[in-house]
């Protein structure tokens, strides 16, 4: 008997997922329109994706569009004709970001080819004083204990996650939930035996998430991974066009870096780490086109599965590659984070903050606090975290 749960969808009103594509996602086509001066033909265009995603069906990319292909293998041909809601809520959410670039021109030969139309949002997350104070923070790190100091950079990337700029679209307050709540799950302890100080691990990938004040703890994490002697080399997936706002994209890679070698103390320094390694190979960004794929990992090409295969540690940052990790179902929350992961070919590691639906790898006694507490609210709210490590 299969007891596979179902894949989460968007077709029940009230529900997340349903706010997701018929509120938030005409908020950020409207929040595209103000961030640059799109002319005449794109604001069409951008009027035509907001009825299609709202009152229309899913249709194929135009007949010219370089990735046509990909995409009709990736679902286009199933699932055209249908209405949005209907279809896998991973896969209706994707596809609206591939979309929103075709309207705004970002793949065709002109004025905004390549341009992205998050990048105004992102560079103010990056350049605002509460960057500088989280930068001025790493000063303090010196004074810690080793211990203290490894849990500071990992848990600095885990909660890294809460900013996240299309998240904060439908926060209730505008923003992000503040404090620190026990983790709902800690391998952490797993974690770092994998990474012991000696000898080094030979291959760490890091599958990041969002850009800005995402990103600079993953990279100071990884920094200090290499500067340890944990890690001899570091592989950085980040994605190879914008997507889901704020994530992040290789020029995003090099904002971050821009940040922190102009910044004044410690910051400086874990940036020039960064470039070093950057230079002599120890650490690499790539940006492979599944990274913006609709589909679970498990259905991931030979050379991502080549890679991951030969890491020490993979580690996934964040909620949308939480969900693709373990699959966007409707698990029972104390199903074990190892069955559903068993697939992945090496060592896996989960940061994420909770923002959505789905969960594995509760204990009973932690799932009936929390919804106690918060209702279903603690799965959807971003102001819970988790670290699961399958080995
Ligand atoms: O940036 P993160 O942590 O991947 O979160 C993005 C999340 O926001 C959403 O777009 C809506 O919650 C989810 O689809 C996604 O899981």
């Amino acid at each position: 008997m299969d007891v596979t749960p179902p894949v989460i969808l968007g077709d029940e009103p009230g529900t997340f997922p349903y706010s997701v594509l018929t509120e938030r996602h005409p908020a950020i086509i409207d929040q595209v329109r103000a961030a640059l001066p799109y002319g005449p033909d794109r604001q069409a265009a951008l009027d035509a994706l907001l009825h299609d995603c709202t009152k229309g069906v899913i249709e194929p990319l135009p007949a010219d569009a370089h990735d046509r292909d990909r995409w009709r293998e990736w679902g286009t041909d199933t699932y055209a004709g249908r209405p949005w809601t209907d279809v896998p809520w991973l896969w209706s959410e994707s596809y609206f970001y591939r979309r929103l670039l075709g309207a705004v021109g970002y793949f065709t030969p002109g004025t905004w080819q390549g341009v992205d139309p998050f990048r105004p949002a992102k560079l103010a997350e990056l350049d605002s004083p509460e960057t500088d104070e989280e930068l001025s923070a790493l000063d303090g790190l010196a004074a810690l204990s080793p211990d203290e100091r490894d849990r500071a950079l990992l848990h600095g990337s885990l909660w890294g996650n809460r900013a996240d700029l299309g998240f904060r679209l439908s926060a209730a307050d505008g923003t992000a939930a503040s404090g620190t709540p026990p983790l709902v799950a800690d391998d952490s302890a797993a974690l770092w035996s994998l990474l012991p100080p000696a000898p080094a691990a030979p291959l760490l990938c890091l599958i990041a998430d969002n850009a800005g004040r995402e990103l600079i703890p993953d990279l100071l994490l990884i920094a200090h991974l290499l500067g340890q002697g944990r890690v001899e080399r570091a592989v950085l997936h980040v994605k190879p066009h914008p997507y889901f706002v704020s994530d992040a994209t290789p020029a995003d890679v090099l904002d971050a870096l821009r940040r922190l070698r102009t910044a004044p103390g410690a910051a400086r320094s874990y940036g020039d780490t960064l470039w070093a390694a950057l230079t002599d190979g120890r650490l690499a960004v790539r940006a492979h086109p599944f990274s913006c794929a609709p589909l679970p990992y498990e259905r991931m090409p030979g050379d991502l599965r080549e890679e991951w295969a030969r890491a020490t540690l993979t580690i996934l940052k964040g909620d949308l590659n939480y969900r693709r990790l373990v699959g966007d179902r409707k698990w029972p929350p104390t199903t074990g984070f190892a069955d559903v992961t068993d697939w992945f070919p090496g060592p896996v590691a989960a940061l994420r903050t909770l923002k959505s639906e789905v969960i594995t790898g509760l204990d009973a006694g932690t799932e009936t606090a929390l919804t106690a507490a918060e209702g279903q609210r603690w799965r959807t709210s971003g102001s819970h975290a988790l670290i699961q490590v399958r080995r």
